[in-house]
């Protein structure tokens, strides 16, 4: 008889991890994101956010004992049921072959799946007569979230892949995520800078600066943080990620200490008209 599976939390305890430069990744990393919750990932460029959902997904090897998903060790158990969208995945060379839409989408077993595989095809207004050679860069984006979610996943690690989508697209897109959470056991975690159609969306955040997670919780508990930010005509969940990321930048200070603007200089880049040519 098959094991039941628990549902799928996702659980970091004391997670460090360096790069195989020697340098720090991720420093004491605890969270404890329950099923069914959608979490957003929030962080300068360069927090980790990337770094933690590799390791996530299992493309970076994490030290034992730091990570469950599903009250699973994934690395000692596997990592079935977990789908990661990230950068290396959009840039997968097949997207841009000369290959119909059904063709792909029966290539990744959609036709196991008819009804997610149809539902998906109309939430993302995909035309199944595009030729993946010749449309434009959110329509394939639109054909490649279509092949990324047919399969039912119990956790969805989504490394901002939206960016080409229109305003519309997205709001659909998100709209289907949400409902895929309240209608059947599943756990979503998204990196994301564009907070559009965002408002309302997460169930929890995660806020990371310079490697670490600085809080983390449900959407609850940060109300009355959310309402001190700076008041720039945001929603509450931008003013709060405003005010976290100024105060990210106050913590951390300038990228390049003392050198009040002359940073490329100092660094032997000698300004933009130095730059050498290219041979055409
Ligand atoms: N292979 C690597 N070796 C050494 N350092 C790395 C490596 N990959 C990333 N880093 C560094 O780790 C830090 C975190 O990178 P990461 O990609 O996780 O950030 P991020 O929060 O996803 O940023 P962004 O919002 O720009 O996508 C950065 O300072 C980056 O330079």
């Amino acid at each position: 008889m098959p094991t039941q599976r628990a549902p799928p939390s996702l659980a970091v305890t004391d997670l460090s991890f360096k790069f195989p430069d020697g340098s720090a990744g991720l420093t004491d990393l605890n969270l404890n994101l329950p099923p069914s919750s959608r979490t957003l990932l929030i962080g300068a460029n360069g927090a980790g956010k990337t770094t933690l959902l590799r390791l996530l997904a299992g493309k970076r090897m994490a030290p034992r004992n730091t990570i469950r998903i599903a009250n699973v060790d994934p690395f000692a158990e596997g990592l079935e049921g977990v789908t990661y969208l990230g950068l290396e995945w959009v840039l997968n060379p097949i997207v841009r072959s000369d290959i119909s839409v059904p063709v792909l989408l029966a290539s990744i077993g959609g036709d196991a799946y008819p009804e997610r595989r149809d539902e998906l095809v109309k939430v993302l207004d995909i035309d199944l007569r595009w030729r993946l050679h010749a449309v434009s860069d959110g329509e394939r984006r639109r054909v490649q979230l279509a092949m990324g979610l047919v399969r039912p996943w119990t956790v969805l690690l989504l490394d901002e892949i939206t960016v080409d989508l229109d305003l519309l697209s997205r709001a659909n897109f998100l709209a289907f995520l949400r409902k895929e959470t309240e209608r059947r056991e599943c756990t979503i975690v998204y990196a994301t800078h564009i907070l559009d159609n965002l408002a309302g969306w997460p169930s929890h955040l995660v806020h990371m600066s310079q490697g670490r997670v600085k809080q983390w919780g449900s959407m609850e508990s940060f109300e009355k943080e959310a309402e001190s930010g700076p008041n720039t005509g945001n929603s509450l969940l931008g003013e709060l990620v405003l005010k976290w990321l100024q105060e990210d930048l106050d913590e951390r200070g300038p990228r390049n200490p003392g050198t009040e603007g002359t940073a490329y200089l100092s660094s032997g880049f000698g300004g933009y008209g130095s730059e050498k040519k290219v041979e055409e």
